[in-house]
């Protein structure tokens, strides 16, 4: 049986208000109100899954903890937690809200050693998110260069890294349509489960992206083309089942 491509309708917070950036660049924002509001409206809509992003703490500004956590509490769905989790301290704090699952960016490319540590603990609750540049990836909110994807997808996989999260950054928030080429590539060089991230700005992307399901692509974030309104979340969940 084939599988149906999953969605993750994105809720990135930033100073409090749900946010897309432009090529995750700060200073870039364009606000969509409130992210309690914009998570409600995803999961009425028919969303199994949440991507939520505390921008705040992924660029160091601060944090939103107490108000992703109060979101991820009034989810009835799967949320899938990013930004800032970096440590103990911070992981225990994403993992003690009841998401289903962490994303890790900036400490698999600064603290390796930790992440294995975590992947070991924690299993599929922890996810890395490989944000690129061409092969290199990005931490610190997408400001620094931390080595290359192939390298580091091959370290990961040997520790056991479950998933992975797979963004083009210079597709971001610019509804140009998904890098389709890398996310195959990530594939071939790993037998986890891929999450795309980037660039979705219609149907026919999200048809596109479906058709890598067999090749391990098993969902996709979407973000500003939802809060542009280019399609309904309802008429993307029809077009990924069909
Ligand atoms: O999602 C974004 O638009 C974004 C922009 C800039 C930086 C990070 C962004 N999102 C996600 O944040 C985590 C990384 O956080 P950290 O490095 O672990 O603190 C990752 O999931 C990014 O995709």
């Amino acid at each position: 049986m084939s599988r149906t491509l999953e969605l993750l309708p994105a809720v990135d917070v930033r100073d409090g208000q749900a946010v897309r950036l432009v090529h995750g660049e700060s200073g870039t924002e364009t606000s969509y109100g409130s992210p309690l509001e914009a998570a409600l409206a995803w999961q009425r809509a028919g969303a199994e899954w949440l991507h939520l992003v505390d921008l705040d703490a992924a660029f160091g500004t601060g944090d939103n903890r107490a108000l992703v956590a109060e979101v991820t509490a009034a989810m009835d769905i799967k949320v899938e937690l990013s930004g800032g989790i970096r440590d103990d301290a911070t992981l225990a704090a994403a993992l003690a809200t009841g998401c289903t699952r962490v994303n890790l960016g900036t400490a698999a490319l600064e603290t390796p050693e930790w992440v294995a540590k975590v992947i070991a603990e924690h299993g599929d609750k922890i996810a890395v998110g490989l944000d690129v540049r061409g092969t290199t990836l990005r931490g610190r909110g997408w400001t620094r260069d931390g080595g290359d994807l192939y390298e580091t997808l091959a370290r990961l996989d040997s520790e056991g890294c479950a998933r992975y999260v797979v963004t083009d950054i210079a597709k971001d928030g610019t509804l140009q349509g998904p890098n389709l080429e890398l996310l195959k590539n990530v594939c071939a060089a790993t037998d986890r489960p891929v999450v795309a991230s980037g660039g979705v700005s219609s149907l026919d992307d999200l048809r596109a992206l479906s058709a890598l399901v067999p090749q391990g692509v098993e969902g996709a974030i979407v973000g500003k083309a939802l809060y542009a309104k280019a399609f309904t979340l309802e008429e993307a969940l029809a077009a990924v089942a069909s």
